[in-house]
């Protein structure tokens, strides 16, 4: 970023109305992040709604049914956008689905998923309606016809296609040996089929598959896609019936660094459609309703956290330390998965820059913001940093590891800021403490 505008490699890593006023200032809808910091206090995290708006807009321009997979980061303001913008809903637990009821998501466009469906979350979603569940395991299929006692309850099944989706292992969920869906190669997936379809509650709506997070490379759905049409086929011959709906997940990768990778919807989504007519032509299938669930592609882009500066070392190594206060409580990703974000000074003019490694306060040599990015070489304690790209599982994620209290999520659009979840007391904390 340079003073007044956005350079052109920044762009995929800021929100879409980020910009740098003369002053170094970084202005994210029309809002600079130094007032927001005295305002609000740090660590914060904004929240862009021009930019989850737009994004929401471009996945519904590409693909026929979006699916917000609200674990990224939920709660009743995000759920609205989400709602207007005419995405449905995935939730994965009763609380999430609590937010979705208390922002009158409606029921139809809520998918329930979970490898662990709790007997609350399971009652939750039928007391609500959700429009369809998505089964994990063979063993949840007599418990949901159970339960079903309206009409028919739409369900899909998540099948586990086989293909490796080329990232992280910890958010790797399309091959074999792993705790989701039901495999295809095993046949475990045919007998779930074969269960559903003996259910006279229960209506087999589709498939599902969810292959992980932070996919770069399109080929990968489409191997999904035809594996996933190849088995249509295969129920189609053993029990004369086609599911009509085909949801591909989510996972589409997003840059937390200029020069990362990224999978944008208008890429993926010819890819995918493509893909999917070809495999439905070759076995003679009617092409099914096809959905996708970005929940990072969606969010991710729209946050920016904005952390104050505690102190500046050098180790004897060399290596200078800026230490900021927050750190894995509101950014556990860094420790997770070794991601890399980036960061930049904000409220003052940049000056010569060197490599700094931003670390949080917590007490763990993992806990690490930003690794060897170019920083001022005057940065001091007081300056404030903004890392972007933390929009998704960031708030969504955090704790209260040391006792820290959990960040705000503000939003911000038009030069107005409004607060979504206000930061945590130590009356929270002290809440749940009753012994
Ligand atoms: C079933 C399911 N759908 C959608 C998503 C959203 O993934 P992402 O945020 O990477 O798009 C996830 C999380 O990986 C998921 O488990
Ligand atoms: N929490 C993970 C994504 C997992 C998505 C849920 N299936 C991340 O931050 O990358």
């Amino acid at each position: 970023m340079s003073a007044g505008t956005v350079r052109d490699a920044d762009l995929a890593v800021w929100p879409r109305t980020a910009r740098v006023t003369g002053g170094g200032e970084i202005v994210v809808g029309g809002v600079g992040l130094s007032a927001l910091a005295a305002r609000f206090g740090t660590p914060l995290h904004v929240l862009d709604e021009t930019d989850v708006r737009e994004r929401c807009r471009a996945f519904r321009a590409a693909f026929s049914e979006v699916v917000y997979a609200g674990k990224a980061f939920l709660s009743r303001g995000m759920a609205r956008w989400v709602r207007d913008e005419g995405l449905g809903l995935d939730v994965c637990s009763a609380g999430e689905l609590a937010v979705a009821r208390a922002a009158s998501f409606p029921a139809e466009r809520v998918v329930l998923h979970g490898n662990g469906k709790t007997p609350d979350d399971l009652r939750a979603a039928f007391a609500y309606g959700v429009g369809r569940i998505v089964v994990d395991g063979a063993g949840e299929i007599s418990r949901l016809s159970v339960l079903a006692t309206g009409a028919p309850q739409k369900v899909l099944l998540r099948v586990i296609p086989g293909i490796d989706p080329g990232t992280h292992p910890a958010i790797s969920t399309g091959a074999e040996d792993q705790q989701f869906g039901v495999s295809i190669a095993s046949g475990a997936a045919a007998e779930a089929v074969r269960r559903i379809l003996g259910q006279r509650r229960l209506q087999l709506a589709g498939l599902h598959c969810h292959l992980g997070s932070q996919i770069a490379d399109p080929a990968r759905y489409e191997r999904a896609v035809a594996v996933l049409v190849g088995f249509l086929a295969r129920i189609r011959d053993e029990h004369g019936v086609v599911p009509p709906e085909l949801d591909v997940g989510g996972g589409f990768a997003v840059a937390a660094r200029p020069g990362d990778p990224v999978c944008a919807p208008s890429d993926v989504a010819g890819r995918i459609t493509g893909a999917l007519a070809a495999a439905c032509a070759a076995h003679r299938l009617p092409v099914p309703r096809l959905a996708v669930e970005p929940g990072r592609a969606i969010v991710a882009r729209a946050g920016v956290t904005v952390y104050r500066v505690l102190g500046v070392k050098r180790s004897a190594g060399g290596r200078v330390f800026a230490t900021v206060d927050g750190g894995m409580s509101d950014n556990p990703r860094t420790a997770l998965y070794g991601a890399r974000y980036t960061a930049l000074l904000t409220g003052r003019p940049s000056t010569a820059e060197r490599p700094v490694t931003v670390v949080g306060r917590h007490c763990e040599a993992g806990d690490v913001v930003a690794r060897d990015v170019p920083l001022p070489a005057d940065l001091r304690p007081g300056d404030l940093l903004a890392v972007p790209c933390t929009g998704a599982y960031h708030h969504a994620m955090a704790s209260n590891y040391n006792m820290t209290r959990r960040p705000p999520v503000v939003a911000v659009r038009d030069g107005a800021a409004r607060v979504l979840i206000r930061r945590e007391t130590e009356d929270d904390l002290l809440r749940r403490d009753v012994g």
